[in-house]
């Protein structure tokens, strides 16, 4: 991997966050001791609406900071003394409704690139590869404000996948997604894993993607749960009849 956040160890990358409580005004929204987040790892981020699931991931990204508690990163190449050593760019947080950048389909995938050292050919299949997997060859030359939402999804997935991260944090990633869009969006997530890249996936949709993850975080009562049985969709249907009608909403 040429990232940044390369490590010329085999330290696996990660996220630790210490006794964390998060609030908005005076709502507790969620508090947790421990939770970490690995190279490696394939977690299922479960929640009912408002718990807090993208309100934790954008914590672990260094977006917001929490009320109480600490977020420590361990593994990653340290920055330069002049630069802020911060959790900033450490775990990638794609946003359910990603920011793409003003321009075309292949400008946002080659952007990506520039930050990268790769050789020519390297970068070149790089590519290749992502626009195979996310099936955007018809879309190239479509300004990113022209494209329906699953496809915004595939752009910006693809987009990600080429810089490989260490640490990916999908929200959302199939929400409103026809089956077409939502097997390429699988597909493109199973290759991350297999790369070894972290994941942090939040969904409502418990069935393909539960299948991908070995570990589960369930935010309940205003607890972070963990745990490392992820619950099949048969499970939540004989447990719980609420918890069936939020895996199959939104
Ligand atoms: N900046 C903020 N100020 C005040 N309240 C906020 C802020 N950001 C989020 N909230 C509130 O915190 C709660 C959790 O929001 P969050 O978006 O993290 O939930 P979620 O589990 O991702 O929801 P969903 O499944 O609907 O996407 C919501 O009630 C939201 O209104």
């Amino acid at each position: 991997m040429a990232s940044s956040n390369s490590l010329p160890t085999s330290t696996p990358v990660q996220i630790h966050a210490q006794n964390v409580l998060m609030k908005f005004q005076k709502n507790t929204l969620f508090r947790v001791d421990e939770l970490n987040f690995k190279q490696g790892d394939v977690i299922y981020l479960q929640g009912d609406n408002g718990s807090g699931k993208s309100t934790l991931m954008k914590i672990l990204a260094g977006l917001i900071k929490p009320t109480e508690g600490v977020i420590l990163d361990q593994g990653f190449t340290p920055k330069p003394w002049w630069q802020t050593d911060s959790l900033l760019g450490k775990a990638v947080y794609l946003h359910q409704h990603p920011y793409l950048f003003d321009g075309s389909v292949k400008y946002n995938l080659t952007y990506a690139l520039n930050q990268l050292k790769l050789t020519p050919s390297e970068r070149s299949s790089r590519i290749k590869q992502a626009i195979n997997m996310a099936q955007l060859n018809d879309l190239l030359s479509h300004h990113a404000s022209d494209l329906s939402g699953g496809e915004r999804q595939r752009l910006a997935i693809a987009r990600a996948w080429i810089t490989q991260p260490k640490l990916l944090m999908l929200d959302e990633p199939i929400s409103n997604m026809d089956k077409h869009s939502q097997r390429l969006v699988l597909a493109m997530i199973n290759q991350l894993k297999q790369d070894g890249t972290g994941l942090l996936i939040s969904s409502h949709q418990t069935c393909g993607l539960t299948a991908l993850c070995q570990q589960h975080w369930h935010i309940k009562q205003r607890t972070i749960h963990t745990s490392m049985h992820v619950p099949t969709v048969e499970t939540v249907h004989q447990t719980n009849t609420t918890e069936l009608h939020y895996g199959t909403t939104n």
